[in-house]
């Protein structure tokens, strides 16, 4: 049970997708990029594994943190590994973060799941073994053909409808689209999709980050004469007083936060402040699956919904695990791209969805991942 290794290995893969200034994924050609893969290992030789951007699992941190927590310990503690690891945080001078914190619990409840020959979902206590999805479409874009224009978007959500799903986020645009921000060509955008999928199918805006109070007041109207379930992330999440007044003075549900740091502290603060209708939590988000149900049993006993923010395994299991969560995210989602291809590293994909639209949870030890090494071998760069 003692963990006695703590690796990383980095490798590169190819991706289609290409990130824009301010994170956000469009496609492009196809580009290698890096990406490591945290290994824990027993004294009985049982491993445990979590993906992450190398930054994230780098030498410092690994040396100076995660070993000096990890190794001798009792890999069933993940309660106090995580909490021990996160009081490393504060003396870190910001480079321990959530992220890595992440990584660490995730590879923890995945080594659990491995050692035991059980999936982590029904370790936390299973909920379902499958989960209604909504495609997350990408920010929009410039493209031609693309998600250049409200018909784009209603043309992609009407294969999307076809292809099963029964929700569809839209991510409008954002910067560096030459002339974005805008609500009104968000609300067409909106307005188009709605037209398109008719009333059945359930439809969200995850929107400009920075709107004004009033721009995301004038969205969230607009929307409410359209049936959409929620509006997320339109204003800047540091300013929780700015959610609790639109949340306030909207009908249609207030989802957050997503990209507000303080982990499930601060979305219980959210949640007592009347900030949100829904509460938001995400593996990489707040610091792990352990947080990340911390979170969605705190929004329970506010009698709240918690959308889990993120596809991939870990984000799937806690979805699986909850009873007060609609959804899992499948995506991001783009026309000129096939999310079904999944990735060169993984021989299968973590989150197969049917024609109805479910995610079956893989009934695989852990968290289901089934891990190319070979490939990874092949491709590695430290
Ligand atoms: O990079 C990001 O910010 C995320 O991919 C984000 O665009 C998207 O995943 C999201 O906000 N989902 O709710
Ligand atoms: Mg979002």
């Amino acid at each position: 049970m003692l963990i006695t290794d703590v690796s990383v290995r980095v490798f590169r893969h190819t991706t289609r997708r290409h990130a824009d200034e301010a994170g956000h994924a469009h496609p492009g050609p196809p580009h290698k990029v890096a990406l490591a893969i945290l290994t824990l290992r027993t004294e009985d030789g049982d491993e445990g594994y979590a993906f992450a951007p190398p930054e994230v699992l780098r030498d410092h941190v690994i040396d100076k943190f995660v070993r000096k927590v990890l190794i001798g310990q009792d890999h069933r503690d993940r309660e106090r590994l995580w909490h021990e690891l996160a009081h490393w945080q504060r003396g870190s001078a910001a480079q321990l973060t959530d992220r890595t914190l992440a990584a660490v619990d995730t590879a923890l409840w995945d080594l659990a799941g491995r050692a035991l020959k059980q999936p982590v979902y029904k370790l936390i206590g299973g909920w379902r073994d499958a989960v209604p999805a909504y495609g997350s479409i990408m920010c929009g874009d410039e493209m031609e053909g693309g998600l250049a224009t409200p018909e784009d978007y209603a043309r992609f959500a009407e294969a999307l409808v076809e292809r099963g799903y029964k929700g569809i986020k839209l991510h409008t645009w954002m910067p560096p689209v030459s002339w974005a921000p805008d609500v009104e060509m968000d609300l067409k955008a909106c307005a188009a999709v709605r037209e398109a999928v008719g009333p059945g199918i359930a439809l969200m805006i995850d929107a400009f980050h920075w709107y004004s109070r009033t721009d995301a007041l004038k969205l969230g109207k607009g929307l409410e004469k359209l049936g959409f379930d929620w509006i997320e992330e339109p204003m800047d999440e540091q300013s929780m007083a700015s959610y609790r007044w639109l949340a306030d003075n909207l009908d249609i549900p207030v989802l957050g936060p997503e990209s507000a740091a303080g982990k499930h502290m601060a979305r219980g603060d959210w949640a007592a402040a009347g900030a949100c209708d829904i509460l938001r939590t995400g593996v990489s988000d707040v610091g792990g699956l352990t947080p990340a149900l911390k979170t969605m049993r705190l929004a329970e006993g506010f009698g709240m919904d918690c959308e889990v923010h993120g596809n991939q395994s870990p984000n799937l299991h806690v979805v699986a695990a909850s009873r007060n969560c609609r959804w899992y995210e499948r995506g991001l989602l783009h026309p000129f791209l096939d999310y079904d291809d999944g990735f060169d590293y993984l021989t299968s994909l973590s989150d197969p969805m049917d024609a109805q639209g479910l995610v079956h949870v893989p009934d695989r030890p852990g968290l289901g991942d089934e891990i190319d090494f070979d490939f990874i071998e092949d491709n590695r760069i430290a």
